[in-house]
């Protein structure tokens, strides 16, 4: 392991000091104990999902020791809720039905103090979706996953630094860099106290303090639909098990990893998945803590 900040900007990487090593240290720690706690544990994290990729995220939760329910109506939300460690919510195909089951379950959430994952998939479409996400602000995911273009808006929608309302969105696809979203993704893990993780070539994970830089992955997974929900059903399962910066991280870097061994043997995007899947179920916990990151104080 050791130090890399090759893509820190001048003047906001942290200094090669003892408390910075004890830090990273401490990071990979978290990080190798999260991988390995979701093998151990088996942790339940449901999820209100879309119907585009519901079967890839659940078997990438499977894949790294999690156990799966997908649910769309409000009493099961609720109860998949309570029985679960976590619950991922992805917005990305709305229902009318979703008009009772988001909020009803991110308020119940809120009041039991249980850990839940926000994909706001292609936030800015249509009004419905508009009104579940505005509402999500005070119940505030542990962690928050999306693409640059998602992270921007969402900060927008809520009123944070960094937000845009008119950001890159283009579908459920980004057009903004991962560098261009680093405020709000800041932002917004102030606002939650909990965790944000901005997709792209180059992930970003940032708790608020201080913001890892992930590396690694495969362009094939922006090729392959789902490798972003998957991303946030995989931080559920271990949000379930560690506190949200390490469960956003230990997500991240499991997916460069795993995405960067995919990508060696695949052929194409078809048999990226299937290879993406095979290197998920491999990975240890030390794997992914070695997967290379850079780290910085925000
Ligand atoms: N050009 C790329 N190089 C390496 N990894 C990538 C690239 N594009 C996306 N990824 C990876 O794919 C996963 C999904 O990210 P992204 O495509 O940004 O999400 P979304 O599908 O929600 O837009 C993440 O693990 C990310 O690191
Ligand atoms: C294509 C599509 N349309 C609505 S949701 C969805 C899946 C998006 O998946 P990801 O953001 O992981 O690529
Ligand atoms: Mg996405």
């Amino acid at each position: 392991m050791g130090f890399c900040f090759p893509d820190a900007p001048k003047g906001e990487s942290m200094g090669k000091t003892a408390e910075t090593v004890a830090e990273r240290q401490k990071i990979e720690q978290a990080v190798a104990a999260a991988g390995e706690a979701a093998r151990r544990v088996g942790p339940m994290a449901g999820s209100i999902t879309n119907t585009v990729t519901v079967n890839f995220v659940a078997n990438a939760q499977l894949a790294v020791g999690g156990s799966a329910a997908m649910v769309y109506l409000p009493d099961e939300a609720e109860a998949i809720a309570r029985a679960g460690g976590a619950t991922y919510i992805n917005v990305g195909t709305l229902l009318p039905v979703y008009a009772q089951t988001v909020p009803a379950v991110t308020k119940t959430l809120n009041a039991l103090g249980r850990p839940w994952v926000l994909d706001p998939v292609a936030i800015g479409i249509g009004a419905l979706r508009t009104e579940l996400l505005a509402g999500m602000k005070p119940y505030k995911p542990a962690i928050i996953r999306g693409n640059a273009s998602e992270i921007i808006a969402l900060a927008g929608l809520w009123g944070l630094d960094g937000g845009a309302a008119d950001s890159g969105v283009r579908g459920v696809d980004a057009t903004d860099s991962v560098q261009a979203a680093k405020d709000a993704a800041v932002a917004l893990a102030r606002h939650t106290g909990g965790a944000v993780a901005v997709s792209g070539k180059t992930d970003l994970v940032t708790d608020g303090r201080v913001a890892a830089r992930s590396h690694g992955g495969s362009p094939m997974m922006a090729r392959v639909t789902g490798c972003g929900c998957s991303l946030g059903g995989v931080a559920a399962v271990y949000a379930a098990v560690a506190e949200p910066f390490a469960a956003a991280l230990a997500a991240t870097a499991a997916y460069n990893l795993a995405g960067r061994q995919a990508a060696e043997k695949a052929a194409g995007s078809g048999s990226f998945q299937m290879h993406f899947i095979d290197a998920l179920y491999r990975l240890t916990g030390n794997a992914i803590a070695a997967n290379p990151f850079d780290l910085e104080e925000v």
